[in-house]
């Protein structure tokens, strides 16, 4: 049965570890600025996320949270994608590197290409599932079996609202966030974020 109470407890810890600025959100900015395939990109991460809350959901994250070694691999991985992709971040706000274009070469902006990278930037990130298979797997699989699934669709809507607010928001303040200056202060600030995050993901124990 429904429990409301269950599913604002996912959709508060969904959106508690999505929303921290990571590679993935990044991403999704980056597309947004550049305003293409935006929908595209969205609704890949969206999907993934879906995906993955329902697996951890299945007793997957509690199996892993009983693994030393997969959640020792998970959080050094993570952490080294968002050390990768902050400093990469800094580097380009340092530089005042490009403001994300929608770029004219056909295979540059295919669509293909597209889902390409955002897959990549998903599924290749341990923080991904970190989130959602094993925090968010872990605490799911604690509840009653009949709140489970409460909790599952909280989490998964504030993943739909989070990618949703942030891909379209991008898009629709584009002509502010691509002012190179503007840009630069985002990427500083992302990938300062990034690093912290970092830390903290190996400062925990
Ligand atoms: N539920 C998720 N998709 N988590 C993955 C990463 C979220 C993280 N804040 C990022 O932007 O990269």
């Amino acid at each position: 049965m429904f429990s409301q109470p269950i599913f604002l407890q996912g959709l508060g810890m969904g959106a508690s570890l999505i929303m921290p600025i990571g590679a993935q959100n990044a991403h999704v900015i980056r597309t947004g600025v550049a305003g293409r395939h935006v929908v595209l990109t969205v609704a890949c991460c969206v999907l993934i996320d879906v995906v993955l809350i329902a697996l951890g959901m299945s007793g997957f994250g509690a199996l892993i949270e009983h693994s030393p070694a997969l959640l020792q691999a998970a959080r050094w991985g993570g952490a080294a994608f968002l050390l990768w992709y902050g400093v990469r971040c800094l580097a380009s706000s340092w530089r005042g590197a490009s403001v994300p274009q929608a770029t004219t070469g056909q295979a540059a902006s295919s669509a293909a290409r597209a889902l390409g990278i955002v897959l990549a930037m998903s599924l290749l990130n341990p923080h991904v599932y970190l989130d959602t298979v094993v925090l968010l797997g872990a605490v799911g699989s604690s509840l009653a079996a009949g709140h489970r699934a409460s909790f599952a669709a909280g989490a998964m809507t504030a993943s739909l609202l989070w990618f949703s607010v942030l891909g379209l928001g991008a898009r629709r303040c584009a002509f502010v966030l691509a002012r190179p200056a503007v840009w630069r202060a985002v990427e500083a600030f992302t990938g300062t974020t990034m690093l912290v995050l970092a830390a903290l993901l190996l400062a925990e124990r």
